[in-house]
Parts: structure tokens; C-alpha cells; sequence
């Protein structure tokens, strides 16, 4: 794979690839969806470009480092104040399965992103092909909940049938954008993604999981010799 620099971080080319790729979706007028991570960075990057040579659109962040991102690239900026529905969205994600239901969050940006993927006329997912799984669940499920009472809502996940791990981040505890918590839920496998994210909002303190069923259109997936368009009929592995 090649591997490519970024600041102190080193992102594979497929990334970057799948990134650009969704940007040739945009069109002028449209009010774009902007998700997080490393792979729609590149999306961020491109925009910036596009806008720079004369593309008129509007954009929601879906976190404070895709607002920062956005700022310094000169997307002008829009909130759902102002919006009912977003013409597209482009965000990664941290597993992807045949029936393009995904796991995200893995940065911490989930409450947001739903609203982004889901108030969308169409939503586009950039990843690399090693996002890619037959079953969701190998990657620990993100689920966001309020700091006060978090060890009951803790013993109620794991009733669930999974390991909860509260995210830290330099030995200090991972605060969202929101204020929040992230726990991380390690499951042997995730049989019925829909099911258990229905049981998982229904717990209390549970603000929003990284479960995002039935909202993909497209995905785009980098690979180390190029970018392949994936479309619900064609299903992935
Ligand atoms: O909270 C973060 C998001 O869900 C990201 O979209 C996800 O973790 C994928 O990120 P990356 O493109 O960096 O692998």
C-alpha cells in the first residue's frame, strides 16, 4: 500500500484517491454534508480547490475539525438552522458491510454525522477497501452518552452483550464535540445491526450510536490501484 505524509501523520494514496473522487459529485448550488476523519479530509481539501476556481456551494461541518478544515480551505458555512435537507453528503467510515450499513465514530464525530448523513438527499461514503467487512462488529462500536450516570449506562451496554471501554485520549476522558462521553463497545460480531441499534437508543444516558443503517447511496472505495464506485446493486464483499 502506499503510504502517503500528512503533517504527522502518514494516510494511505487509496484514501486520498476515494476523498477526491466524491468530490466530482459536487455541483453548484448544492449544500453539501461534511463528515470527519481522514479519507473525507481529502473530499475538504478538493472543495477548497474547486471553490477556489469558482464553484458556489454551502457546507455543514460535522465536527469542530471538519469546521476548522472547511474555514481554512474557504467553504462558506452553513447549520441546519438554516437547512431542513442537504443536497449530498460525503463522510468516511470505520466498517462497511455488504448491505453498505456502516459503523462510524471512530474520531468521535457520530452525533453530528447522523444529522449530516441523514438529512440528505444523498449520501456518499469514502473509505479504502480495508474498511470493507462481511459482518459488522470486528471494529468497537462507538455509542456517544451523557457523563452523568456513565458507569449504569456502562452496565447497561455490557448487558447488552458487549465489553464497554470508556474512550481516553492521553490518559484524560474523550470528550465529544457535544460534551459527551464515547464508550466503545467491543462485540464478538454484530448479527443485527438495526436490531441492536434500536435496543441501544432505548437505554438511558445513551445519546446516539455509531450504527448508521439503510442511509448509504454510494461507496467509494480507494484502492491501491485506483478507486472503484460501488452502488447498492453491486453488492461488496
Ligand atoms: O468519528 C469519526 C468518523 O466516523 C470517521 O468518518 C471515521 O472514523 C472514518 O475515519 P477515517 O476516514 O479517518 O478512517
Amino acid at each position: 500500500m502506499i503510504k502517503l505524509e500528512r503533517g504527522n501523520r502518514v494516510d494511505s494514496l487509496a484514501k486520498k484517491w476515494a476523498g477526491e473522487k466524491a468530490a466530482e459529485y459536487i455541483q453548484d448550488g448544492m449544500t453539501i454534508g461534511l463528515g470527519t476523519g481522514s479519507t473525507v479530509y481529502w473530499t475538504i481539501l478538493k472543495l477548497g480547490e474547486l471553490i477556489s476556481q469558482g464553484l458556489q456551494i454551502k457546507a455543514i461541518p460535522s465536527s469542530v475539525e471538519t469546521e476548522r478544515l472547511a474555514k481554512k480551505a474557504g467553504i462558506p458555512l452553513t447549520t441546519f438552522s438554516e437547512v431542513n435537507m442537504l443536497d449530498l453528503s460525503i463522510d468516511g467510515a470505520d466498517e462497511v458491510d455488504a448491505m453498505f450499513n456502516l459503523i462510524k465514530g471512530g474520531g468521535g464525530a457520530l452525533v453530528r454525522e447522523k444529522f449530516i448523513d441523514t438529512f440528505t438527499r444523498k449520501f456518499i461514503v469514502v473509505v479504502d477497501e480495508s474498511k470493507l467487512v462481511s459482518k459488522l462488529g470486528s471494529f468497537p462500536l462507538p455509542v456517544e452518552i451523557i457523563p452523568f450516570g456513565w458507569k449504569v449506562t456502562c452496565r447497561s451496554l455490557a448487558e447488552l452483550g458487549c465489553t464497554p471501554v470508556l474512550r481516553k485520549r492521553n490518559d484524560e476522558r474523550f470528550i465529544s464535540d457535544n460534551g459527551n462521553y464515547i464508550v466503545d463497545c467491543h462485540f464478538t460480531g454484530i448479527d443485527a445491526p438495526a436490531s441492536l441499534h434500536s435496543r441501544l437508543k432505548q437505554l438511558l444516558g445513551v445519546v446516539e450510536t455509531g450504527l448508521f443503517i439503510d442511509v448509504t447511496d454510494l461507496v467509494i472505495v480507494g484502492k491501491p490501484d485506483g478507486v472503484e464506485v460501488v452502488s447498492p446493486t453491486k453488492n461488496l464483499p
